[in-house]
């Protein structure tokens, strides 16, 4: 494994886009998401992620200096044309009007179209609820997942993120792909040879696969929860998809053409303002939502994002680790 700060991943990362041809802007955006996903414990969405990025640029499948245009649409929803770039700058243009929107009028969404989308959503989830607002995010990606009942992928991993701000504390966040596990960590396995768990995908007949290789290239990933996955995963095509004008996952992958191009979508995000729907007894309930956290630790249980945060606090000390395969991958994109 090799070693490397924080500030050296970053450098790292950004030197590797702005050599390859990205915008400052986009570099630096990108690489930000990047590490924070390393910083966490994210392996599936950190430092891995810059390979993804260089090879959509090659594949001509992302707008390296693309500038996104914030459209006010409606009251209570901000639409965001990436223009064909990374999500992570578009989401940065969004945010000031979503917040505002939010605070005018209780709940708002945001919209993201046309964009790359490669991160994990706790991301910007995470910096809504640090504002004080609840927030659900939603994004497809390619069809690459089967439902419940049939072999051929229909959905895309499609991750659902949860926010809700706490006083005092990080915000309670969860962030899981609809499917059984996120496609990164597959890939992850496939690069480091190991066979997969039983229940993450199928061969091409729909029967049980452990090799990395024949679920990603041959046959599906699985959805978590059965039917219920799979309806989740159909609900994440739905409104992150039709219902803001955009891609479904069997469509990005249309439009990826064979290449190994990240997804190229939309995103929904939704935020709430929890003083808008409580007024001066804001404080008073959120401070009674307290107690359902404390029932599931008290017993020993964690709540999800307890780990990562703790990654964050070891990583912000010690730095972060990746395989030395991998940073010779990265340091190949240098040359
Ligand atoms: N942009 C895209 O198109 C896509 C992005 N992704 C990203 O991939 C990432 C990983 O997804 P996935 O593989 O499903 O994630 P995981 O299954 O690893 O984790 C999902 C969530 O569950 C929490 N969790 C895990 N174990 C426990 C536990 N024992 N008790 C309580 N909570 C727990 C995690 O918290 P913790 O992190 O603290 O362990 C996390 O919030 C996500 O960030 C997602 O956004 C996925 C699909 C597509
Ligand atoms: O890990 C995943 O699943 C994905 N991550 C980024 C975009 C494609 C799907």
């Amino acid at each position: 494994m090799i070693r490397l700060t924080l500030s050296e991943a970053h450098s790292l990362a950004c030197s590797i886009l702005l050599h390859n041809g990205f915008c400052a802007d986009h570099a630096k955006a990108v690489s930000d998401t990047i590490v924070a996903g390393e910083r966490d414990g994210c392996a599936s969405h950190g430092l891995y992620r810059v390979l993804g990025c260089v090879s959509s640029l090659k594949a001509g499948k992302v707008v390296a200096d693309a500038r996104p245009e914030v459209v006010d649409q409606a009251p209570s929803i901000v639409r965001v044309d990436a223009g064909g770039g990374f999500s992570q700058l578009a989401f940065q243009a969004g945010l000031p009007l979503l917040q505002a929107k939010t605070h005018s009028n209780g709940i708002a969404a945001l919209a993201i179209n046309r964009c790359v989308h490669f991160s994990a959503l706790w991301v910007e989830i995470e910096q809504l609820a640090e504002a004080g607002l609840v927030a659900l995010a939603f994004t497809p990606s390619h069809a690459w997942v089967a439902p419940a009942g049939g072999h051929r992928p229909v959905f895309g991993t499609n991750p659902i993120a949860f926010g809700w701000p706490r006083a005092g504390q990080h915000p309670y966040v969860f962030d899981f792909a609809t499917s059984a596990i996120a496609r990164g960590d597959i890939e992850l396995h496939r690069r480091a040879g190991k066979a997969i768990p039983e229940g993450w995908g199928v061969d091409e007949h729909g029967q049980p696969s452990t090799d990395p290789n024949v679920v990603l290239d041959r046959g599906a990933m699985l959805t978590f929860g059965g039917h219920k996955g799979s309806a989740l995963a159909a609900m994440v095509e739905l409104i992150a998809g039709p219902l803001i004008g955009d891609l479904t996952s069997a469509e990005s992958l249309a439009h990826a053409d064979g290449s190994k191009a990240s997804p190229y979508h939309g995103e929904l995000l939704i935020a709430l303002d929890p003083r808008r729907f409580l007024g001066d007894a804001a404080d008073q309930h959120l401070a009674r939502a307290e107690a359902v956290f404390e029932s599931i630790e008290g017993q020993g249980a964690r709540l999800p994002s307890a780990r990562r945060y703790a990654a964050r606090a070891r990583s912000l000390v010690e730095g972060v680790e990746i395989p030395q395969a991998l940073y010779h991958d990265l340091r190949a994109l240098l040359a």
